[in-house]
């Protein structure tokens, strides 16, 4: 992977020093009828005056959602849209993004679907969404408390990642944005993996070379397969057993809900495991990327019917077909295989492994 000197992000993606400037000329050049800007109830406070700061246009509509996983939902979109709707927005007019994960992907949709679509930028304020969530146009909303299953693919106009938002994310939510980085070096390189899981936020490290890094490799999975035919699947690494244990904790209120990170990191424990047993991956590789998750993540309980239950989850998975579901592997950091079946019984032992660890 190129280093941040020789890089070439996509005319669409910029990072830090050229992000304003790109907005800016985007704004004055497109004739755009009305701008939005989409907050939630902490980048409103935390990221919206550095916005007002930055950007020269200073007519825009603030709209603002409720903060986290439980409002992405249909119903904060039609709120939105009856608000677009009454403020006058039109096919010529812009939705801009500002925040985490959840105002990308709600957002989103949200522009991708009012009139059929008007046009939109991401600027992400969390790092989960400044690595991977604002690239690749996935957007969408969870139905109850299953994971993305309303949605499409549509790049945005723009992504504007400004690292100076940073200072003000809370620590889990930091964390949760790492364990993104961490499935990016496992699907990718020993390299990248290396770097992210020795990287320590007091010595230093240049966290805006890891971060570039991050986008770089999700770009160049979503440029060669944007429609999830194949390769874009490795992006999913961890998340099939994931996104079923984020639901199953979002759906049962005596079980904390995990964040998307959080709940990606078991599952990647769990993925490797597996791959250790079908495709050889290396048993001491495994307890490395154990030991370095389980230092980020601390353990969770899953009892029998616990796992029973994520397991019935497994059936809403998108990258199943004709009802069977599809994981991804590993043979080694950064070699993988899509389309694996996994028998149950194997699903136990994983969880297994990862309770006695
Ligand atoms: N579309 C994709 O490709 C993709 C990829 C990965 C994850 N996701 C989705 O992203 C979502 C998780 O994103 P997330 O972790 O950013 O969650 P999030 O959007 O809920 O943001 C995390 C929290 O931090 C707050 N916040 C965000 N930026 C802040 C800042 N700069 N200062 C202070 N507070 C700030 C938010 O208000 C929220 O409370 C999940 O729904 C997940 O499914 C989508
Ligand atoms: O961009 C992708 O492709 C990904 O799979 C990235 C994931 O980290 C992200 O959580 C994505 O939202 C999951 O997509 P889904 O199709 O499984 O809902
Ligand atoms: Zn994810």
């Amino acid at each position: 992977m190129p280093n941040r000197k020789n890089v070439k992000l996509p005319h669409s993606i910029h990072f830090n020093s050229g992000s304003w400037e790109a907005l800016n000329t985007y704004l004055s050049t497109s004739g755009f009828s009305k701008v939005f800007v989409l907050t939630d109830e902490n980048t409103n406070t935390h990221c919206l005056p550095i916005f007002q700061r930055n950007c020269t246009l200073k007519n825009f509509e603030v709209l603002s959602m409720k903060a986290g996983e439980s409002h992405k939902t249909i119903d904060s979109c039609v709120t939105l849209w009856q608000q677009l709707s009454e403020k006058g927005a039109d096919r010529k007019s812009l939705l801009i993004n500002l925040g985490g994960g959840v105002v990308t992907d709600l957002g989103g949709f949200v522009a991708a679907t009012f009139k059929r679509g008007i046009h939109c930028i991401h600027i992400p304020t969390s790092l989960l969404a400044m690595v991977d969530a604002s690239v690749g146009g996935k957007n969408g909303v969870d139905l109850g408390s299953l994971k993305n299953q309303i949605g499409v693919i549509k790049q945005p106009d723009l992504v504007l990642v400004t690292t100076e938002f940073l200072k003000t994310l809370p620590e889990d939510h930091f964390i949760s944005g790492l364990a993104e980085m961490l499935k990016h070096g496992l699907i990718h390189s020993e390299a990248y993996w290396q770097k992210v899981s020795n990287y320590d936020k007091h010595t230093g490290d240049d966290l805006d070379t890891l971060i570039l890094e991050s986008i770089l490799i999700k770009h160049s999975v979503v440029s060669a397969d944007p429609n999830e035919e194949n390769l874009r699947k490795t992006l999913n690494y961890g998340h099939t057993l994931g996104h079923a244990i984020e639901s199953y904790c979002l759906d049962h209120s005596e079980r904390r809900a995990l964040l998307h990170g959080e709940a990606i990191a078991i599952g990647m424990i769990l993925a490797t495991f597996i791959s250790s047993v079908l495709l050889s991956f290396p048993k001491k590789k495994l307890e490395e990327i154990s030991r370095v998750i389980f230092n980020y993540f601390p353990k969770q309980e899953f009892n029998r019917s616990d796992i029973e239950n994520v397991i019935k989850l497994l059936i809403y998975d998108k990258k199943n077909t004709n009802g069977k579901v599809h994981f991804v592997l590993l043979e080694a950091i950064g070699s993988h295989k899509i389309n694996c079946e996994v028998p149950n019984s194997l699903i136990y032992s994983a969880f297994e492994y990862y309770e006695n660890f």
